[in-house]
């Protein structure tokens, strides 16, 4: 059995008296796509400003790769890739660029940096698009390279908040497509935070986050049979009436 590739224990956080997580627990392991869903408001950006380090939490403990993040940034860090829910490109750069500036922010050499650059396009199915003006990338495209660029220093942990929202219908089915391939196929642990339930496969986990509180974790197929997560989310992150 291989240990965890994302550890989160007993972890909270509060903005002043505000609680946006509360106990929060659970682990990802190395090939797991686990979808973190959660309504507007349940604490997913929160929990990802926690696992990025932009946030530290007074309590819990999160630990990539059994790297404690608190004690241990840099390891923990190294092994985690990162798209956020805002865009993080530099429009005015081609596709290859973007991703050989980011190569060299971690260090590659240029020669490794071109390698790997190939080799993420190719895996994201679009290397005949490296020499393209990220500007001229449709939405859909932009995330791919979002994703490739994450890829680029072979992270086992991918972290993704909510990557699909504002994309066509076909976009959205490629990226997800791509990304369960990479955990499938690669064996990439995948963190991928939505409200948009139709993104989760039956044998996805599903970690169901509601006003900063798990409320139920495990198989999509097995938290509701018969393909009916969508209306299992809905009644479980009901608001009460009050
Ligand atoms: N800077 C802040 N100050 C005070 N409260 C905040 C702050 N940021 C978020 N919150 C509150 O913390 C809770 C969790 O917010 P968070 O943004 O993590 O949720 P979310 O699940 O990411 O929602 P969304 O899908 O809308 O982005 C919400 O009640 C929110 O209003």
């Amino acid at each position: 059995m291989h240990d965890p590739a994302l550890e989160v224990t007993d972890l909270s956080f509060r903005y002043g008296k505000k609680e946006a997580l509360r106990s929060v627990s659970f682990r990802v392991m190395p090939g797991e796509f686990c979808a973190l869903l959660g309504p507007n408001g349940a604490g997913k950006s929160t929990l990802f400003a926690l696992l990025t380090r932009l946030f530290v939490a007074r309590q819990g403990r999160i630990a990539v790769m059994g790297q404690d993040l608190q004690t241990n940034p840099r390891a923990a860090l190294a092994c985690m890739g990162v798209v956020f829910q805002q865009m993080t490109l530099d429009l005015d750069l081609s596709v290859a660029r973007n991703l050989a500036y980011f190569g060299a922010l971690h260090g590659l050499s240029r020669r490794e940096a071109a390698l790997r650059a190939g080799a993420v396009l190719e895996r994201l199915d679009m290397a005949e698009r490296a020499r393209e003006k990220a500007r001229n990338l449709n939405g859909g495209h932009r995330r791919r390279l979002e994703i490739a660029r994450a890829l680029m220093h072979r992270p086992r942990l991918l972290l993704l908040d909510e990557p699909t929202v504002g994309l066509d219908t076909r976009s959205r089915a490629a990226i997800t497509a791509h990304v369960h391939a990479l955990a499938r196929d690669d064996g990439i642990a995948v963190l991928w935070a939505t409200h948009l339930v139709d993104e989760v496969a039956p044998e996805d986990t599903a970690l169901i986050l509601h006003q900063g509180e798990i409320l139920q974790t495990g198989r999509a197929d097995q938290l509701a049979p018969k393909g009916g997560l969508a209306a299992h989310f809905m009644h479980l992150t009901e608001e009460p009436v009050t």
